[in-house]
């Protein structure tokens, strides 16, 4: 483990308060947009936008934006987190020139294209443990230290809600894959408590140079090569107390891990260069499940032009928008 990085770079979010971090806002001139990735999220996603808006919108003006990135939902998601007060995009109508893949990686790369904040803040749509301190706690760190350019929640996990015991453990890709892998590959990096959190804040300018996977892959990815690139100082982490969240089958995170492997690989030189791979699994008398998992990678944002069909004030306004 990098030596002293967790003393100086770990925190909690109650070192800020949210008036605090407006006034730090203030003083730097920064400004902040919130992006939550949902798929099919109809149930939770309505909560967490209106939390987050009476919060930190409208009590404190904390983020200037709050986005919700529709990733391919067929319930009513978009309608829920709309009616909550979110402006809401469909990550197959942006940048529609460029392409679209399916996976929660393709909606923050192409949040990237609809958002204008200097900071850009991930919050899970699935959550059900959780506070909006999950959203202002992370940007401390990045608000009073203009050396840090990535920022990831860690907590305790509530499992079940019925049994509110937490538990210290990581999840199960997290323990099986992620930490395994990071003490493999990069062990500077073993000192994150949740390597795979879904509440990380990055600062666009950092994010506008990175590869994004467009699936799972992209949390490992952000935090691998914002290390890489910047250094493990650039790194800090927050503890937020307790989560809960809706849990996959063991199936679907087999898939997910598939992809987090695929990029530790393309990392360490391993990688095929392959867009998807077959994953087979096996169900009810061996009977074959194949599923292919996506691969692909979006190459950094700011090598992407604005779209060709825009006038030439618009496209300069929409490059200073999201780079
Ligand atoms: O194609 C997708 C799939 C998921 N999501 C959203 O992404 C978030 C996290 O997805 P989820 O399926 O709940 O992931 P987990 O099983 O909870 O996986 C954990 O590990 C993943 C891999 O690092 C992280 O991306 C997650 O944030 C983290 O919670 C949720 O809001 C989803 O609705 C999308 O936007 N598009
Ligand atoms: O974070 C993880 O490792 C995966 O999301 C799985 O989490 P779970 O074991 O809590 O479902």
């Amino acid at each position: 483990m990098n030596d002293g990085w967790f003393e100086r770079r770990t925190h909690h979010w109650t070192e800020w308060t949210p008036q605090r971090l407006v006034g730090l806002k203030r003083e730097t001139g920064t400004t902040v947009s919130l992006v939550v990735p949902a798929r099919n999220e109809e149930t939770t996603v309505g909560g967490i936008v209106s939390g987050v808006r009476e919060e930190l919108v409208e009590r404190v003006p904390l983020l200037d934006e709050l986005v919700v990135m529709d990733s391919d939902s067929t319930d009513a998601t978009a309608c829920r987190a709309a009616d909550a007060g979110a402006r809401v995009h469909r990550t197959v109508d942006v940048r529609p020139d460029l392409g679209h893949y399916r996976g929660k990686g393709e909606a923050l790369w192409k949040a990237q294209f609809v958002t204008e904040g200097d900071i850009l803040v991930f919050l899970d749509a699935d959550l059900v443990e959780w506070d909006t301190h999950f959203v202002s706690g992370l940007l401390g760190p990045l608000l009073q230290d203009s050396g840090v350019e990535l920022v990831k929640a860690f907590y305790d996990r509530i499992l079940d809600r019925e049994d509110a015991r937490p538990t210290h453990e990581g999840g199960r890709v997290t323990e099986l894959v992620a930490r395994p892998t990071l003490a493999l590959r990069w062990p500077e990096l073993s000192g994150i408590v949740q390597p795979l959190s879904g509440e990380w804040a990055i600062r666009r300018r950092l994010l506008c140079d990175l590869t994004v996977p467009t699936g799972y892959g992209v949390e490992l990815a952000a935090l691998v090569d914002t290390h890489l690139h910047r250094g493990v100082d650039a790194i800090a982490q927050v503890g937020m107390g307790l989560r809960g969240h809706h849990h996959q089958s063991l199936h679907g995170l087999g898939a997910m891990a598939t992809e987090l492997l695929a990029v530790a690989d393309r990392r360490s030189g391993a990688g095929t260069g392959a867009d998807t791979v077959e994953l087979h699994q096996y169900g009810t008398g061996g009977k074959t499940m194949t599923t292919e998992v996506g691969l692909v990678e979006r190459g950094p944002a700011r090598r992407v032009g604005p779209p060709s069909d825009r006038s030439e004030g618009q496209r300069a306004r929409e490059v200073a928008g999201w780079c």
